[in-house]
């Protein structure tokens, strides 16, 4: 016989009248009344059968101090710490209206400064994400400090993601200027030589030596994915010349791909490394600043990841575990899906690489699959590039972005990202308020027609107590939507049990209460996931009252919320009303 089995507990004499369950056959040893002395519980527990039967300590109110060490302290109400741009939207729109999509922004020039990173916040910015591609480390490692700042002065709980450069080929920067202007029919030089400061007028560099080798003439040079197009149409030793054939605006460090007979070309460029050793250095200092999520670019592995996770997990302090991010964004991350996203910590559909890597048509396909496959493995996916491209120049987006961020939230994905609309565009505060309200607005559009869809969750975890969180996650989300729920409590040591319940995409917000501070700044990315850092102890009836008391104490619940709580410590659900 199993160790253990799922025990429904006889409702208290209290109990809700109206809700009745079947009376338990089961042996009296294992009957117990969950929380007799509060009004409307109900508990089904799954416990084990050498479980202790002795209660639990009382509950220890522990503050991280950022440096890994804990301070024990007494608890009152600053002893729970949530998100206060989270907290002032609950309290103003209730739980129902509260946004379920993250969103992720892009720093760069436009909002590298401690006003703008609070006006980001202060918008419903989740995450902060630098592109090592540009900037210095010093610049970055400045961004990094503002956003801490932030959070420690002003209480928001915006986490970091650091996103690596990767070895596909990309052109230099332009000696300076933020643009370049390409004509049709001009001719250009791209040359992978070293220049100093005379560089010849329609001269781009290039960051890959084998470039000039491996290009034919007659190949097509895509920039950016095809926002500017050439021809090549001649090679001189180290330079390759090239007529423009689409003209339009060359950024510095623009990816470059070449195109024969209508196919990408992978030559010898398709060997070069995911994590270049300028990567390795730049991960390096991720590790020393602590972030919370590493994005690695042009993942064609699984290989990768795993190697990646194993050098973090040798590296880090404890205490400050790092989410490692695949982005998708190219032939081989897709021809490998399953297996890269199993290894990861989740995803970036990588749309503006993707794009240059497969004709554009079929990468809404690709979207739907990646969302659809993290969703499937419990992994956090982020939709990113081009959401609301031409706000980097307008005030207002086209109709045609809002239908496609609508796309994205209505699949469900558990993050928006701005790149360059926030990084170097005009109006990053508007462009991140158009992602939240469309957010709110389809959510709602969602919960309101009950657009429950049948994605099939197959179980994940491996072992028998993994795959009693997972069922009971699953149970829980479908009782918080048939019972109407205000909202679901997870507490959660490592935030699995609260990604298990993310991934059911239940119509309520789900608080999740964690422990640590990295733990919760991770939680961040996920719909749906409200975290709160809360020291908690075994004990689920004194971790509920006192929770119930704080919140309350915030203005955060009232009296007669109809909560749904499940823990990794107990693997129990238990219905109950806010006393
Ligand atoms: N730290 C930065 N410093 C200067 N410009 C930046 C910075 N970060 C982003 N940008 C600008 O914003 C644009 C969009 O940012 P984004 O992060 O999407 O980069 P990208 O070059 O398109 O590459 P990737 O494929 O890695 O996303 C960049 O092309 C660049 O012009
Ligand atoms: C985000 C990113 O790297 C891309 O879209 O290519
Ligand atoms: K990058
Ligand atoms: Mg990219």
């Amino acid at each position: 016989m199993s160790s253990q089995s799922l025990h429904f507990f006889t409702p208290s004499s209290t109990a809700c009248p109206n809700i009745t369950f079947p009376k338990p056959s089961l042996p009296a040893p294992n009957r117990r009344l969950a929380f007799a002395s509060s009004p409307r519980t109900f508990s089904i527990r799954a416990v084990s059968e050498s479980s202790d039967p002795n209660p639990a300590p009382p509950p220890v109110v522990v503050a991280d101090n950022g440096a890994g060490s804990r301070v024990v302290a007494a608890a009152d109400s600053s002893s729970i710490e949530v998100d206060k741009v989270t907290e002032a939207e609950l309290k103003e729109n209730g739980f129902r209206s509260s946004r379920r999509t993250k969103l992720v922004c892009t720093i760069g020039p436009a909002t590298c400064g401690s006003e703008q990173l609070e006006a980001l916040a202060v918008g419903g910015m989740n995450v902060a994400r630098i592109n090592m591609c540009h900037g210095t480390r010093e610049w970055h490692k400045r961004v990094i400090e503002r956003v801490r700042r932030l959070n420690e002065v002003k209480g928001y709980a915006v986490a970091i993601m650091m996103d690596t450069e990767g070895s596909e080929i990309h052109m230099g920067d332009l000696g300076g200027a933020p643009s370049a202007k390409a004509e049709d029919g001009e001719v250009w030089t791209f040359s992978v030589r070293a220049y100093d400061a005379n560089r010849p007028e329609r001269t781009i560099t290039v960051n890959y030596d084998g470039f000039a080798e491996d290009v034919k003439v007659g190949d097509e040079l895509l920039v950016d994915g095809g926002m500017v197009r050439f021809e090549v149409i001649e090679k001189i030793g180290p330079d390759v010349k090239c007529m423009c054939t689409d003209p339009g605006l060359l950024l510095p460090r623009a990816n470059l791909t070449f195109w024969r007979d209508g196919s990408l070309v992978r030559e010898r460029n398709a060997m070069l490394p995911t994590i270049s050793s300028k990567d390795w250095l730049d991960i390096d200092f991720g590790i020393a600043e602590s972030v919370d999520f590493i994005a690695v670019s042009f993942v064609k592995s699984a290989e990768v990841i795993n190697h990646l996770k194993s050098y973090i997990a040798a590296r880090s302090r404890d205490n400050s575990d790092i989410s490692v991010i695949a982005k998708i964004e190219s032939i081989d991350s897709l021809k490998n899906l399953e297996e890269i996203i199993q290894a990861s910590d989740g995803a970036m559909v990588a749309r503006g690489d993707l794009g240059a890597q497969i004709p554009l048509e079929q990468v809404p396909a690709a979207q739907q699959r990646i969302v659809q496959v993290c969703r499937q493995l419990n992994k956090p996916v982020i939709v990113a590039s081009q959401l609301l491209e031409s706000m980097i120049e307008y005030p207002t987006p086209t109709r045609a972005e809002v239908a496609d961020v609508s796309e994205a939230v209505r699949q469900r994905s558990d993050a928006l990202m701005l790149s360059g609309e926030s990084a170097m565009g005009q109006f990053p505060d508007k462009a991140l308020t158009v992602l939240r309200s469309v957010s709110v607005r389809i959510e709602k559009w969602w919960r309101d027609g009950k657009h429950h869809e049948a994605m099939e969750l197959p179980a994940v975890g491996s072992s028998f107590s993994d795959r009693i969180s997972e069922e009971i996650c699953t149970s829980a989300a479908k009782m918080a939507n048939n019972l109407e729920v205000d909202a679901l409590f997870v507490y959660t040591k490592t935030g699995h049990m609260a990604s298990l319940l993310s991934r059911c995409r239940p119509d309520c917000p789900i608080f999740a209460f964690t422990t640590s501070t990295s733990v919760r700044r991770r939680l961040n990315l996920q719909w749906g996931l409200i975290p709160f850092r809360l020291g908690f102890s075994d004990d689920m009836e004194s971790n509920l009252n006192r929770t119930f008391s704080l919140l309350k104490a915030r203005g955060m619940i009232k009296s007669g919320d109809l909560v749904i709580a499940v823990s990794d410590m107990l693997q129990s659900i238990q219905v109950m009303n806010v006393p």
